[in-house]
């Protein structure tokens, strides 16, 4: 056996003599000190510290275990004294439990309280040395912790929800959805991605965005990354959107149209890539665009004269009906020449009609040369010609239709054709007149009247 310490020797010593010593030990490290007598078991000594810590005076409480017993907590009270039964009958069971006590003011205060039967030499238990321990703060903390534990689990069930729910909606957008990282590597993908692009999942998180981009725009992507990267206000959430095409495995082109916008992770900036198919869009987009161009030829057709390339009749109709109104409701001078080409019939007979053609050509083409910008030169019958003249008065339409006059007979035309001249009435809108037709009517009478006076003339009619 080994030996004590000597000073452990001297300090039991100490303890037997020294009432000091017993009293500082259990003030130091205890709350309370109890002593029961089990030979005559209503004697109880309880320490001074054990009452003060209830908020009960000590010396107005008696030494009796009923003192206590009353205001210990029925239920634990059960289990310190099965434990104590069963720590008399075997000295190996342990005297040693948590107990709450009620406290003067109402309140828990949960105590240690352990216990050591004390037996004579025929081992009988004689008396029964406990101490306490106010272990109330270490059980409000237990308690915070515990809610603390409560709530942080709280919010990462919630957390982990948030992020399931989050996960679900990126899994559902309806387009197809990229997450890219500052260097262009698809970081995460949705299942619309795969079915757009043909590629699977495990096949585009080994891919960079750059891949998925027509030759023609391969070299210069990562730059147009870059810039977007380094001011991504300029092209914000959703106001971003292109129409271009993306590369499918199998090497076709599927026009998308692209959105971009700029995340903030925790782990760098993110990219959100947003690619709407527009496959049946684009279709619809050309053949509009067919349509829109088989339409304007179909208008250029209704409306030009095919011989002379000058406007047609149908056109000239039209014209001079919107400048009719257009001129009459702001109070615009209106002019109209009819011009017709002198003994053109001879022309055929003598030199055929294809010269007769070509004869029309050379004057539609030094008409042309006349005509103003707003003014609509058309050739309206076979050798029949009109002008309109919006802004025009008689008086300067006149000027105007005697220069073309002049003009027309100095020409020397092809095939010993030689020299054409034309016949020309000029009439203005008046304020009889109700439509177009009237100003019409007044420029063929004046025509009329030019070829009854001998031709190569022009006649004015207000
Ligand atoms: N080459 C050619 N001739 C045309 C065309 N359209 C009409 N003509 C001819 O133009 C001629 C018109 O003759 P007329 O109406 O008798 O008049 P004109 O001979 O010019 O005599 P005035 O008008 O009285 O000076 C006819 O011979 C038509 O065949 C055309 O597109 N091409």
């Amino acid at each position: 056996m080994s030996k004590d310490h000597y000073l452990k020797s001297e300090l039991y010593r100490l303890l037997k003599t020294e009432d000091t010593v017993f009293d500082f030990l259990q003030k130091g490290s205890l709350e309370g000190v109890w002593y029961w007598n089990l030979e005559k078991p209503e004697d109880e000594w309880m320490s001074p510290e054990f009452w003060k810590i209830l908020g009960y005076e000590p010396d107005a409480m008696p030494h009796t275990p009923s003192s206590w017993q009353s205001i210990i907590n029925q239920d634990d009270l059960q289990i310190a004294i099965d434990n104590f039964e069963k720590h008399l009958q075997d000295e190996n069971h342990p005297y040693n439990q948590i107990v709450r006590y009620k406290h003067k003011n109402n309140s828990t205060v949960w105590i240690h309280c352990r216990g050591i039967a004390i037996r004579n030499k025929d081992g009988k238990p004689i008396r029964m040395l406990g101490a306490h321990n106010d272990i109330t703060k270490l059980k409000q903390l237990e308690e915070i912790n515990k809610r603390n534990l409560k709530a942080v689990d709280e919010l990462y069930a919630t957390a982990k929800l948030d992020l399931e729910e989050a996960e679900d909606i990126f899994k559902n957008l309806p387009d197809a959805t990229l997450l890219v990282d500052d260097c262009g590597y698809i970081n995460k993908l949705n299942h619309q991605a795969c079915v757009l692009l043909g590629y699977t999942e495990k096949e585009l998180l080994c891919m960079n965005v750059d891949d998925l981009v027509p030759e023609n725009y391969k070299k210069n992507h990562p730059k147009m990354r870059q810039e977007y990267l380094e001011s991504p206000s300029t092209r914000s959430m959703l106001k971003s959107s292109r129409i271009i095409s993306a590369q499918h495995k199998n090497r076709s082109f599927v026009p998308v149209e692209i959105k971009l916008s700029s995340i903030k992770t925790r782990y760098g900036q993110r990219v959100l890539v947003s690619l709407r198919d527009f496959t049946e869009q684009s279709k619809l987009i050309e053949s509009l665009k067919l349509a829109l161009e088989q339409n304007r030829s179909l208008n250029k057709e209704a409306s030009i004269d095919s011989l002379t390339n000058l406007k047609n009749r149908r056109y000239f109709e039209d014209a001079a009906l919107r400048e009719f109104s257009n001129c009459k409701r702001n109070n615009i001078e209106l002019s109209v020449a009819i011009i017709d080409i002198d003994y053109f019939k001879k022309v055929n007979d003598k030199f055929g009609h294809i010269v007769g053609d070509n004869v029309l050509k050379s004057i539609s083409q030094e008409l042309l040369k006349y005509i103003r910008v707003g003014d609509v030169l058309a050739r309206i019958g076979g050798e029949e010609f009109a002008i309109l003249l919006p802004s025009t008065s008689l008086l300067a339409g006149e000027v105007l239709m005697d220069r073309l006059r002049t003009a027309i007979s100095e020409l020397q035309f092809e095939d010993n054709v030689g020299t054409i001249t034309i016949s020309a009435g000029l009439s203005s809108m008046s304020l009889n007149d109700n439509g177009y037709q009237d100003i019409i009517k007044k420029a063929d009478d004046a025509l009329y009247e030019a070829k009854q006076n001998g031709r190569n003339k022009v006649v004015t009619k207000a």
